[in-house]
Parts: C-alpha cells; sequence; structure tokens
C-alpha cells in the first residue's frame, strides 16, 4: 500500500508522517529528501528556493517500493492508493514558515495555495481530507487509521476562502 500525506509547506506532513508510520509500521518517504539526494531534480529555482522536481526520475526511484508512506508536498501526484490531504489555517501556516526565515514571497505562495485549495484540487483517487488546526498529533493519526481502516473518502471540509480573501489581493 503506499499512502500521500500531502498539504501545503508547514501544514504537518513530516510530523504525522512519522507517528503514522510507527503506527502502521510503514517506511516513511521524505519526497524533499530523496529528491535532493538522489539528484531526481531538473534545476534549483532560486526564487523559490525549491527544486523543480523529475518525476520521471522520482517515479522511478519509487516504482519497486511498497508499504510506503510519501511525506511530501507533490506525493499525491506520485500514484499513492490513498491520499491524506492536511489542511491548516492559513494563519498557523503562515505563522510556521515565518518561523522558518522563509521569504515573505514564498510564505505568500504557500498560504494562498492553503487558501485556494491547491493539493486537494490536485489529489484524484481516494483522498481523505482532515482539518489538522490546533489539532494533537496522535488525535490526527486516529482519524487517519480509521478512515483508511474504513476505505473513507472525504474532500471540501474547509473554506478559507471567505475567512482569508484579503491574503489573495496582490
Ligand atoms: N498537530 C500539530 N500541532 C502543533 N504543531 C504542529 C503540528 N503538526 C506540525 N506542527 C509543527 O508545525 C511545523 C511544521 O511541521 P512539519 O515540518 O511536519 O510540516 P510539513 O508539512 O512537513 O512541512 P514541509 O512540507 O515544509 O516539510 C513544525 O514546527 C511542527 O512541529
Amino acid at each position: 500500500m503506499r499512502i500521500a500525506i500531502t498539504g501545503t509547506p508547514g501544514v504537518g506532513k513530516t510530523t504525522v508522517s512519522k507517528v503514522l508510520a510507527k503506527r502502521l509500521n510503514m517506511e516513511v518517504i521524505d519526497i524533499t529528501d530523496v529528491v535532493k539526494r538522489y539528484r531526481l531534480y531538473i534545476d534549483y529555482d532560486e526564487d523559490m528556493e525549491s527544486y523543480v522536481i523529475d518525476f520521471e526520475k522520482l517515479n522511478n526511484f519509487l516504482k519497486d517500493k511498497d508499504n510506503i508512506i510519501l511525506d511530501g508536498h507533490v506525493s499525491h501526484l506520485l500514484n499513492p492508493d490513498y491520499t491524506i490531504v492536511l489542511r491548516c489555517d492559513p494563519k498557523i501556516i503562515e505563522e510556521r514558515l515565518r518561523k522558518r526565515g522563509y521569504k515573505d514571497k514564498k510564505v505568500l505562495e504557500n498560504v494562498q495555495a492553503e487558501i485556494l485549495d491547491v493539493c486537494l484540487c490536485e489529489s484524484k483517487g481516494k483522498v481523505y481530507e482532515i482539518d489538522t488546526t490546533n489539532r494533537d498529533v496522535e488525535d490526527i493519526v486516529n482519524e487517519i487509521i480509521e478512515a483508511i481502516k474504513e476505505g473513507k473518502e472525504r474532500k471540501g471540509i474547509v473554506d478559507w476562502l471567505s475567512k482569508y480573501y484579503e491574503y489573495l489581493e496582490i
């Protein structure tokens, strides 16, 4: 089984993936890490301070791997059996990314992606969306395990647009 834990940078994918992997006895693959480590990228985007992923190389790297959790904001594009889309209040994401020292442009771009449901809209197949705002990691993981066990699917549970429209005024 291949489970994708996706969502906007700063939403909590790595934190959730680690706990989930331990509970399900699965291997976590940190997409950003393997892309860097095995040079599975086309270029480095100086402006956005991120790698331009070579999806052909990345899919080839993953092709023989099973019983894995894919941790990354593009994991939903890597043919998962189940996609868990983590959501979080954009204000909290903004705080987390600023704490990391991200440039204003990169913070705004990611906050806008969260408001516009980008990862959710790109996710196909079995998708379960979960709002992690102000929730304990164990509680989030319990809900994910139950959803996967029962084959639950859910989309469209948050509406940041009406609450944070001002972030989109350029
Ligand atoms: N449920 C939670 N409650 C409180 N803090 C959390 C929770 N989940 C994650 N965090 C915190 O938010 C920050 C970002 O978490 P994490 O690195 O897991 O996000 P991410 O989605 O993997 O980010 P990226 O995609 O940039 O790697 C960390 O400081 C982490 O400790």
